[in-house]
């Protein structure tokens, strides 16, 4: 098994590094880093990871800003990746922390490790442990901030 990992050099954490430390502690798994300048450059960096580098899923992870235009690049990034997906039939996990879902710097320093050690657990699930994810279905888990939980009537 052989999980790809994909970052960029815009984000102002190493979400990568995190994404990695946190692969390891849950599986034995082979991990291919690829480290691109921004988001736009994730889709064709995870089809790489796919196609050519033998991966069985790719997490994605970048950081765009809070601003408008800022967005729109995220979407357009997004939009990618889901194309990828949909391409070669493997699973990205995209990893994405806008800017300003942070009050200040420490903030998105800790929201961007914590989203990106969450996500490499959800990684791992899908691929070597799915009945973990069927458990787990619509119980609100979150990335970072808290679980929003189950909605009960
Ligand atoms: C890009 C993004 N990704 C995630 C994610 O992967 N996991 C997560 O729990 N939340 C994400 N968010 C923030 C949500 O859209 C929402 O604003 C928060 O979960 C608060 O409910 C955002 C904005």
């Amino acid at each position: 098994m052989k999980v790809g990992v994909c970052d960029t050099t815009f984000a102002r954490v190493n979400m990568g590094a995190a994404a990695v430390d946190e692969l390891r502690r849950h599986a034995s798994v082979a991990i291919e880093r690829y480290t691109v300048p921004g988001v736009k450059d994730l889709p064709v960096a995870a089809k790489i990871l796919i196609e050519e580098r033998g991966c069985d899923i790719v997490m994605a992870l970048g950081m765009p800003g809070g601003k408008e235009k800022d967005r729109l690049c995220a979407h357009e990034a997004s939009q990618g990746l889901i194309q990828c997906q949909l391409m070669t039939n493997h699973h990205i996990i995209e990893v994405f922390v806008h800017e300003d879902e942070a009050k200040d710097d420490k903030e998105l320093a800790w929201l961007a490790e914590q989203r990106a050690r969450e996500h490499a657990e959800n990684t791992v699930k899908l691929i070597l442990r799915p009945d973990a994810l069927i458990k787990e279905a619509g119980t609100g888990q979150r990335q970072g901030f808290e679980d929003a939980g189950p909605a009960r009537h």
